[in-house]
């Protein structure tokens, strides 16, 4: 047994896996072998989560089955329905949705299954499913019909159309189909090792699933995308005010939400592909804004802190641009995350061990019994 503990555990190899890698000195990420830098952009997010879930990209014929697989599974199921008024009227929308994936089972034709085939057929509904789960809980709690989904289009386009009650443009759809790619997974982060923890017990996908759900939505996690848009948005004055802004901050000891990484020592690769994402569509909306003084922090945070912006940091104001509720910028996170988890409740089940590190004890020791009288 290892002596020393390892606070938060830093640096602990808690699992092999063969779906994603980085190298945190050089700044790289791959899933399955691909450097992101090859196929952000030119796969789709149905690729991508094929390529997770399945170990390889599909060819055209197994592309055009997958993508009927995913088509056909964007239903919620009645339970989920007749739960959705109830979780509305409470709660931020990653606690409603939380609640609402777990129900997600009761319905899935696979529930009582926990054969590894199941798990997979089980794992690519949930990703059919998020998205429209998403978009029917943000129509409820508005007060309106979701708008009608479109078969002929993908994941990311239905999601947009869906969210915002508006057809996407193309190029909104393509960034958007990008950002999910970039999202989808990250070796042992917080809510992936979560979803393993749980499915070594032999437990369920959607118990795993919802165990990250809960995961990610921390500010030290997946919620930091929404705690930067809320910073972005809380700056009174323009651009130039962002310096001071940023040394006060830090001077009173708070951390920038959508800086720092436990891996990183390098540029997040994603935030390299998101900060340009976020310029092209300050071009196209014509409103640079939140671009701009997202740059201006950067470069603030940087020049103080040596601190490179991480994977949440561009994407408040992708998201922002297209037309995305702040409040919903976690759960987009876990839309494109369930590919990426799912990917490894399978991989868990499919050569399991039990969970189950050591601590190291700090508490006081020989105590002795007193009774309750003399205490
Ligand atoms: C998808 C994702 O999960 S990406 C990460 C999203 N989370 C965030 O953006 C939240 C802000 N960032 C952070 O809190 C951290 O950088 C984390 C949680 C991502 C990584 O945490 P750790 O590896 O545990 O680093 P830790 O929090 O110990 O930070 C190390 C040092 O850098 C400082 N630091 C790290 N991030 C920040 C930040 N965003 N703002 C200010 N200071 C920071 C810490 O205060 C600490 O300084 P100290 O040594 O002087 O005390
Ligand atoms: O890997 C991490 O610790 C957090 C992260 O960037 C992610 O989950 O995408």
């Amino acid at each position: 047994m290892a002596d020393k503990s390892s606070r938060g555990l830093a640096d602990v190899v808690a699992a092999t896996t063969s779906i994603s890698d980085i190298d945190g000195e050089e700044g790289r990420l791959f899933y399955r072998g691909y450097d992101i830098n090859d196929i952000t952009g030119r796969i789709s997010f149905e690729e991508c989560v094929h390529l997770l879930q399945r170990g390889d990209l599909p060819t055209a014929d197994e592309l055009g089955a997958f993508a009927n697989e995913l088509t056909g599974a964007r239903w919620i199921g009645e339970t989920t329905e007749a739960l959705l008024p109830h979780v509305v009227r409470s709660g931020t929308p990653m606690e409603a949705l939380r609640t609402l994936v777990s129900s997600l089972a009761v319905d899935d034709p696979d529930a009582a299954d926990s054969s590894v085939e199941a798990d997979r057929r089980k794992a690519t509904r949930l990703v059919a499913q998020m998205p429209v789960l998403v978009a029917r809980y943000h129509a409820d709690r508005s007060g309106r019909e979701v708008a009608e989904g479109d078969p002929s289009l993908g994941i990311a386009g239905n999601f947009l159309l869906q969210v915002t009650g508006e057809r996407p443009a193309d190029r909104a759809a393509e960034i958007f189909d990008a950002c999910l790619v970039l999202h989808a997974d990250h070796t042992m982060n917080a809510s992936t090792f979560t979803a393993r923890v749980v499915a070594a017990t032999l437990s369920d996908i959607h118990s795993a699933i919802t165990g990250a759900m809960g995961a990610l939505r921390g500010p030290l996690h997946g919620g930091a995308n929404e705690a930067v848009m809320k910073t972005l948005s809380s700056i009174e004055g323009g651009v130039d005010t962002v310096d001071r802004f940023v040394r006060d901050e830090l001077s009173a000891g708070r951390k920038l939400m959508g800086f720092g990484h436990r891996v990183y020592k390098a540029e997040d690769p994603r935030a390299t592909h998101l900060r340009r994402m976020s310029e092209e569509l300050a071009e196209l909306t014509g409103n640079r804004h939140y671009f701009d003084f997202s740059r201006r922090m950067e470069k603030a945070v940087f020049d103080t802190k040596g601190l490179y912006p991480n994977v949440d940091f561009y994407a408040a104001s992708v998201y922002h641009a297209l037309g995305i509720p702040t409040d919903l910028f976690t759960p987009v996170f876990a839309i494109s995350r369930m590919s990426g988890w799912t990917a490894h409740v399978i991989e868990q089940h499919e050569d399991n061990r039990l969970i189950r590190p050591a601590s190291e004890y700090t508490g006081p020791v020989g105590r002795r019994w007193k009774d309750i009288s003399e205490r």
